[in-house]
């Protein structure tokens, strides 16, 4: 049996683990999906929402529960785990979980005969519940943090993110203000990142340098956290800023450090090798972009239950519109970021809308694409049509920071009405979503994509356009997508597109393992990259006239968003 190195995904929907070989070949998937596979914690799409306060959490055991659950039914299914030689993971971003004073001697001596969930909860967290990045109860918190900075420019400067409600910092002083006791009582506070990290390890594992970045807390430029962040953090608390840095512990400043060895509950339980290395997890957008060899200018669409974008850039060139990170292997490159809340489950609305009207019970996607493919480019039939733009927030969303709620408009003559007039619902809606998401992204990467005469002409789009994640399974979505934004070099999807952030967990452990004596990731990656089998091409992403065409789109779409703010900013 050859080497394996495995990744796994926290997500939202589910604990996803796939296993590679040092050719960076796809061996072996596993999924729990917590809805399904573990219903005795009654989640919703992972989580649970009290709508009242703005809140989305997710049950801690649920997790730990569903890691036990994952090993399980590898080893059931016959995968052998002493030939995993290294172990990455990635966690939904910004969620925090609150351990007891008891957790790293319970981490330590686990016995190999109870389960974890047995051993590790309650005692081991002073707080069951997990916040969750589609929690919005922040609102104060993050006004706080941009007042502190200056304003959301600034604090955009120094954390490559504006104030967002799902960001850590902004959580962690929440948190101590509605459970002042309980945050005493905290001994340490890990990311859901490493706080998975810290299960395989067996102690509690330091903050991954990419994933920190999404605390509005760390100070990229100077790789070390804000002081005056973590004071204003820790406002009315007596412990103070030294307080909530013994909490936070140490960063890993060291790209694919070997942390240490597998905890030995691991090895007796599922018969992983002793020597088997536990390597950063980090944050499943950033693990994301880690699945494929991206170059400069070529862009990851993640269609997951939060919708992303996500480039690689040199550039730190930082904007409330979007995020910037540390990239999580490699000094001096960032990840770009667009994160919508409404992705997904905003899709799923819609399709059931349009289901329920045809009378199709089921959650199938067949007459969603059949309409997003018959309907028009703008639901215009004939050119002298008006233009039809939808915005569908059933959760509150962060681009642009709004409540939820459902618009319809109609853009003609330069000019936007909102109004339903001429729109046949719910048919309409498909393509208009889809547009209506890719146009958001279309016009917030614009500035990354700037028109290079060597490159891309003078078109701000794309090299090549990549599409991952649940949604990726339907070439009518990204179809659409694609032809919004462009992609010169053309479409593709990656083979394993549902599974890419554990694929690039994966690829991180091997890389951390397996590299030549200060091999970049980006070249270890190339060196086994087989484009033939990796990726599909779906077609060309750029058709001339029709990128055009959107391109006179977004400027009724752009007005129609500054209706939208002026009428639902939250
Ligand atoms: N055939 C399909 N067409 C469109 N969307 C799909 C399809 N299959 C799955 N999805 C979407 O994928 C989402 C899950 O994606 P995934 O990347 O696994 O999510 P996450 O990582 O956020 O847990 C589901 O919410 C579902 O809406
Ligand atoms: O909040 C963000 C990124 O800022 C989300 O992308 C989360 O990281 C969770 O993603 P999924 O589990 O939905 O993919």
């Amino acid at each position: 049996m050859p080497s394996t190195y495995i990744g796994f995904d926290l997500s939202s929907s589910g604990l996803k683990c796939l296993a590679v070989t040092a050719d960076l070949k796809a061996i072996h998937e596993e999924a729990i999906l917590f809805d399904k596979d573990l219903p005795h914690y009654g989640v919703v799409g992972g989580v649970h929402k009290n709508e009242k306060e703005k809140e989305v959490y997710a049950p801690v055991a649920m997790w730990i529960e569903a890691l036990d659950l994952i090993l399980t039914r590898m080893k059931e299914g016959g995968f052998d785990f002493s030939s995993v030689r290294g172990v990455s993971g990635a966690g939904q971003q910004h969620g925090s979980v609150y351990w007891s004073d008891k957790a790293e001697q319970i981490l330590a001596s686990l016995n190999p005969n109870s389960s974890l969930v047995e051993q590790l909860s309650p005692d081991g967290f002073t707080h069951k519940w997990s916040p969750n990045w589609q929690d919005h109860s922040t609102q104060t918190e993050c006004e706080q943090f941009e007042q502190a900075a200056g304003d959301g420019e600034a604090l955009a400067r120094i954390t490559g993110s504006r104030a967002h409600h799902r960001f850590t910092g902004p959580q962690i002083k929440k948190f101590h203000r509605r459970h002042p006791e309980v945050y005493e009582k905290t001994a340490r506070i890990s990311l859901v990142s490493s706080f998975l990290c810290s299960i395989f390890l067996g102690r509690i594992a330091p903050l991954d340098i990419s994933d920190v970045c999404g605390m509005n807390l760390w100070d990229i430029k100077n790789d070390d956290w804000d002081q005056s962040l973590l004071t204003l953090t820790t406002e009315g608390e007596k412990g103070g800023v030294a307080a909530l840095t013994a909490k936070l512990g140490d960063v890993e400043r060291t790209h694919g450090k070997n942390l240490g060895k597998i905890s030995p509950w691991f090895v007796d339980r599922f018969g992983f090798s002793p020597e088997c290395a536990i390597l950063p997890f980090t944050g499943d957008n950033p693990a994301t972009i880690l699945a494929l060899p991206l170059r400069p200018l070529d862009a990851i669409v993640s269609l997951g239950t939060s919708t992303t974008l996500l480039m690689s850039t040199p550039t730190y060139y930082s904007s409330v519109e979007y995020h910037l990170f540390n990239h999580p292997t490699t000094r001096g490159l960032y990840m770009f970021m667009l994160c919508y809340c409404n992705g997904a489950l905003a899709r799923e609305g819609i399709r059931n809308q349009v289901n329920k009207a045809s009378n199709i019970s089921s959650g199938t996607w067949d007459a969603f694409d059949a309409a997003a493919v018959s309907t028009p480019m703008a639901g215009k039939k004939s050119p002298s049509d008006p233009a039809k733009i939808g915005v569908y927030f059933p959760l509150p969303e962060n681009i642009p920071n709004v409540r939820d709620g459902t618009w319809r408009f109609i853009y003609k003559d330069g000019k936007v009405e909102q109004t339903e007039e001429g729109w046949d619902i719910p048919r309409d809606d498909v393509r208009a979503i889809l547009e209506g998401q890719a146009l958001s992204m279309r016009m917030r990467s614009e500035a990354l994509l700037a028109p290079d005469p060597k490159v891309n002409g003078n078109k701000a789009q794309p090299r090549r356009l990549y599409f991952v994640g649940g949604g990726s399974r339907n070439t009518a979505i990204m179809q659409i997508m694609a032809e919004v934004l462009g992609g010169f070099e053309g479409v593709y999807k990656l083979d394993i597109g549902s599974n890419a952030c554990a694929l690039g967990a994966a690829y991180y452990a091997t890389w951390a393992l397996e590299r030549k004596e200060g091999e970049a990731f980006e070249d270890y990656v190339a060196d086994w990259w087989d484009e033939e089998n990796q990726v599909k091409r779906i077609g060309d992403s750029y058709k001339e006239g029709v990128w055009e065409e959107y391109g006179e789109l977004l400027k009724g779409f752009r007005l129609a968003e500054e209706k939208l703010v002026k009428i639902a900013h939250n």
